[in-house]
């Protein structure tokens, strides 16, 4: 049985068949919440199974093991170490408890292999597919996101139009960053230390989506748009959560909301470690951020609390590494 929650659960059963329908139900649950459950998407429930074991042996691995996997300079993929980042990185005192370690899209130019601990490199071709995967349930969500924003539409292959204006931005195959996918654990531990800490600190995401999974151990919760209202957003077995970035707020002059989220400790995590895998997206390396040519966007700018405005006329690459570099803790 899964948990009632108001939050909206949107299937993608027969998305070809239904894709207007579904179009409208994700346009406004980005506009109420930013943040929606997807079930019966592409991604099998035995490779988000295969995500979690993956991420729990590495996990696992002595902390001086992991530590050689570690960011260095500009690196993106590795791992950061518990306490190593602030989610909240303009008001949050102690850093979250939690580590990660992040994978860069699987193209020979960005994923120096020999880098990767053998825990991965065994499964490498079934972490690239789940990668792939994942970017390919973000580009459907992008189409019925482009349709909705009636964006350009492009000449297809056969001679007739498609609207995918989003999807053209964040193609798998080209230069930097259009998906990074992360793995994470927040251990358990003993209430009494842990449960005015936080898992992660309030914020927004950085990017246009991010694709999310979590598992057995709940802590995640949602801000509420206009309130100081925060409610949980409970596990829904295999269902991938979906949460709109300060990055698509700002080039849909905050039409997409992008929600405030946290994750706080739960009972469940005196006892056992919480895992959660997320995939975040980004426009490729060099695109301008700028309002989107949608005629239903508003036509002012708005303020956003948690992303600086001037982002605007910066390129994607550029945003990354500023609000990246500000989210990690100094050694
Ligand atoms: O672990 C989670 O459930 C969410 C983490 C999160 O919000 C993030 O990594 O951006
Ligand atoms: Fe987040």
């Amino acid at each position: 049985m899964n948990p009632s929650t108001i939050i909206p659960v949107i299937d993608f059963n027969d998305f070809d068949a239904r894709k207007d329908v579904i179009a409208q139900e994700v346009f406004e649950a980005c506009k109420k919440f930013g943040l929606f459950y997807v079930i019966n998407h592409s991604v099998s429930p035995s490779q988000i199974s295969q995500g979690f074991e993956l991420s729990k042996a590495f996990f696992e691995l002595p902390e001086e093991k992991k530590c050689e996997y570690s960011k260095v300079g500009k690196r993106l993929e590795g791992y950061v170490k518990l306490y190593g980042q602030k989610s909240d990185y303009r008001k949050q005192d102690k850093p979250d408890h939690k580590e990660l370690y992040d994978f860069m899209p699987f193209r020979e130019d960005t994923n120096p292999s020999h880098l990767m601990p053998i825990t991965f490199l065994e499964h490498k071709k079934d972490i690239e597919t789940f990668s792939k995967d994942l970017h390919a349930l973000a580009l459907q969500i992008f189409k019925l996101l482009s349709i909705e924003l009636k964006l350009p539409t492009q000449k297809a292959k056969d001679g007739g139009e498609i609207n995918d204006w989003l999807g053209q931005r964040h193609r798998y195959d080209k230069p930097n960053n259009p998906g990074i996918l992360r793995f994470q654990r927040y251990p358990s531990g003993d209430a009494a230390t842990h449960k005015d800490e936080p898992q992660a600190g309030a914020h927004t995401d950085f990017g246009t989506i991010t694709l999310l999974f979590q598992k057995d151990v709940p802590g995640l919760e949602l801000k509420l748009v206009d309130t100081d209202e925060w409610i949980p957003v409970p596990i829904i077995e295999n269902a991938c959560i979906v949460n709109i970035g300060g990055m698509l707020t700002l080039m849909s002059y905050g039409l997409l909301h992008s929600p405030f989220h946290r994750v706080v400790f739960t009972p469940e995590q005196e006892i056992k470690d919480r895992y959660s895998i997320g995939y975040f997206l980004q426009p490729e390396s060099g695109i301008k951020i700028s309002n989107m040519p949608s005629p239903v966007i508003p036509k002012e700018q708005p303020i956003c609390e948690d992303v600086p405005n001037d982002i605007l006329g910066m390129t994607s690459d550029d945003y990354l590494e500023y609000r990246y570099r500000k989210s990690l803790v100094k050694d």
